[in-house]
């Protein structure tokens, strides 16, 4: 099976990996700029699912593959405090592309401030921590959940949420 995916953060390919591996033994699977067409730090639920959405489409129009696949990170506000959020989506060519939404947490009010005033996430936390690439890793959901959920298993959720719509709808 061909598999694009629509970024090369690691923590993403890892989930990907993780979950498409329990299908099927022969992966082929390409790590690819994709553009998401929303702003670097999305700040809704519709704009972080179109984001993710544009990723995987773009993987299977631009690229001879069985599968696209696009996860995106964003931020909502909400009654309780602007929340990390995030979005997958599975595009197969010729067919309606599959969404999934992920677990959610309230980011710490010192990070929210910073995101508000136009600060993206990934260097926000790297400063927070006094560390590199968290975004890569265990991610903000890692860090503020003591390792419990990290960044990758939060998108290995979503990618089981999204290949078994798949396998429901073949
Ligand atoms: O440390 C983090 N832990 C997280 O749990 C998390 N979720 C989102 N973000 C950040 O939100 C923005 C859009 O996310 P994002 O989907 O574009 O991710 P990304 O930039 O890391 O990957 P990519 O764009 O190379 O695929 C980017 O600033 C990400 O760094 C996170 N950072
Ligand atoms: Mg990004």
């Amino acid at each position: 099976m061909k598999i694009a995916v629509g970024s090369k953060n690691k923590a993403k390919l890892k989930a990907v990996e993780t979950v498409l591996q329990t299908l099927e033994n022969e992966l082929d699977i390409a790590p690819i700029d994709a553009p998401s067409n929303v702003s670097g730090m999305p700040f809704s639920d519709e704009e972080t699912m179109k984001g993710a959405m544009n990723r995987a489409e773009f993987c299977v129009r631009h690229h001879n593959v069985d599968l696209g696949i696009g996860l995106e990170g964003g931020v909502t506000e909400t009654p309780a405090g602007l929340f990390l959020i995030n979005w997958g989506a599975l595009a197969v060519k010729d067919q309606a592309t599959l969404v999934a939404g992920g677990a959610r947490i309230k980011l710490p009010e010192e990070i929210a401030t910073r995101l508000r005033s136009g600060e993206e996430l990934g260097p926000v936390m790297d400063d927070f921590c006094q560390r590199e690439n968290i975004r890569h890793g265990e991610g903000a959901i890692g860090v503020f959940t003591n390792g419990m959920v990290t960044r990758d298993l939060m998108f290995t959720h979503i990618m089981k949420l999204l290949v078994g719509q798949y396998q429901y709808r073949s």
